[in-house]
C-alpha cells in the first residue's frame, strides 16, 4: 500500500516574486513545484495536493473593487475563493499532468471544488488575521485602512490587507476526495483552505466572507484521511527561531512539545508561519507520524531527511 502524503502549497510560494506577480511567473512557480511533487509520486507516494490563495484572492478582490467603479457587479469573497480553486487547481492539474508524463506516468489529476464548514460564531470573524493580496508600505496600508480595510504587518515583508480566517471544522467533499484518491487519481483539494461555508438553521449550506487558512484545512484533511505525512511547501527551506533578526537560526527536527514552546515564545509570525506550525502540531498530536515544512525546491531532499524542518511526536534535536 502506497503511503499517503498531503502536500500543501503556499499561495505566496506560487507567486515567488511579489514585485512580479503576473501569470507567467505563477505558471513558472506552479511548474517547478509540480515537478517536485511528480517525483514524489514516482517515488511511490500517494499524494493529495492542497494549495493556498492569499495573494491571488486579494488580487481578484481588488480587481472587482476597481471594476465596481465602472458599474460591474460585485463578487462575494466565497465565490472569489471558489474562483481561485478553479484557476490555481487548473494550473496545478496541468503542470502535474505534464510532469508526470515526462516521468513516464499516466495518472489523471482531478481538482475538487471543496467547501469547508466553519462555525458562524467563530471569534475569528471579529479579528481578521489572514493576509491577502499585495504587500504595501505602511503609508499605503494606513491610507487603505482609512477606506475601511483591515491591515496588518506581515512577517517583516510589508503590510497587507487582512480578512477573517475561521477554523475549518469539516470538509464537505471528504468522501469524494477519498474515493478519487483510492481510485488512483492524483487529487487537488481544499484550495485556498476551502470555500468557507456554514449551515443555517434549516441545514442548508451558504458561503461566508472569509479565507480559511489552507495549512489548517490541510491538517484537517491529513487527520481525517490518516495520512502518513503532511508537507507544507512554502517560501523558506527551514523554519527559524528569531526569524529576521541577527540571532536567526534554523530548526531541523523538533518535537511537537518543542514546537508548542517556540510558539508560546512568539517565534512564528501570525498569518504566515504560525498557522503552519499550528497545523503541523495538530496533525502530529492526533497521531500523524511527521510533518515537514520546506520550500518547493527542497521537497525531495526533505523527504530523504536532508533538509526542511521536521515536526515529530518524539524527541528532536532543536535549533542548529
Ligand atoms: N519563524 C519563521 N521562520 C521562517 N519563516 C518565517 C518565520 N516567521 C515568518 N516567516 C515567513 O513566513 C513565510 C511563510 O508564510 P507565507 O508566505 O504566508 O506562506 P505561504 O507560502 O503559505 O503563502 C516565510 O516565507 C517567511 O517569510
Ligand atoms: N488560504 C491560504 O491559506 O492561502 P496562503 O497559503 O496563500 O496563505
Amino acid at each position: 500500500m502506497e503511503k499517503l502524503a498531503i502536500v500543501a502549497i503556499g499561495g505566496n510560494s506560487l507567486i515567488e516574486d511579489p514585485a512580479d506577480p503576473g501569470i507567467a511567473r505563477q505558471w513558472d512557480a506552479a511548474r517547478r513545484t509540480c515537478r517536485n511533487i511528480a517525483e514524489m509520486i514516482a517515488d511511490g507516494w500517494h499524494v493529495i495536493v492542497t494549495h493556498g490563495n492569499g495573494p491571488q484572492v486579494g488580487y481578484i478582490v481588488r480587481r472587482g473593487e476597481i471594476a465596481a467603479r465602472e458599474g460591474i457587479h460585485d463578487v462575494p469573497l466565497d465565490l472569489v475563493v471558489a474562483d481561485t480553486q478553479g484557476s490555481i487547481g487548473y494550473m496545478l492539474s496541468q503542470a502535474l499532468d505534464n510532469s508526470l508524463r515526462r516521468l513516464g506516468m499516466n495518472r489523471t489529476v482531478a481538482s475538487v471544488v471543496t467547501q469547508v464548514r466553519v462555525d458562524p460564531d467563530d471569534p475569528a470573524f471579529q479579528n481578521p488575521t489572514k493576509p491577502i493580496g499585495a504587500f504595501m508600505t505602511e503609508e499605503e496600508a494606513r491610507k487603505y485602512a482609512d477606506q475601511g480595510w483591515d491591515v496588518m504587518e506581515d512577517a517583516g515583508r510589508g503590510w497587507r490587507r487582512v480578512v477573517a480566517s475561521p477554523k475549518p471544522l469539516a470538509i464537505q467533499e471528504i468522501n469524494a476526495i477519498q474515493a478519487l484518491m483510492l481510485s488512483g487519481y492524483v487529487v487537488v483539494a481544499c484550495g485556498g483552505g476551502g470555500v468557507p461555508v456554514v449551515r443555517n438553521e434549516y441545514g442548508s449550506l451558504r458561503g461566508v466572507y472569509a479565507v480559511i487558512d489552507k495549512d489548517r484545512s490541510s491538517a484537517l484533511l491529513a487527520q481525517t484521511l490518516r495520512a502518513d505525512l503532511l508537507i507544507i511547501s512554502t517560501g523558506v527551506e527551514k523554519v527559524c527561531l528569531d526569524y529576521n533578526t541577527p540571532h536567526q537560526r534554523d530548526l531541523d527536527t523538533i518535537t511537537m512539545q518543542e514546537a508548542v514552546q517556540y510558539m508560546q515564545e512568539g517565534h512564528f509570525a501570525k498569518g504566515s508561519m504560525l498557522p503552519k506550525i499550528e497545523a503541523a502540531v495538530d496533525f502530529v498530536q492526533t497521531g500523524g507520524p511527521r510533518a515537514i515544512i520546506t520550500n518547493p525546491a527542497n521537497l525531495r531532499r526533505a523527504l530523504h531527511g536532508e533538509t526542511g524542518t521536521h515536526i515529530v511526536p518524539g524527541f528532536g534535536g532543536g535549533a542548529d
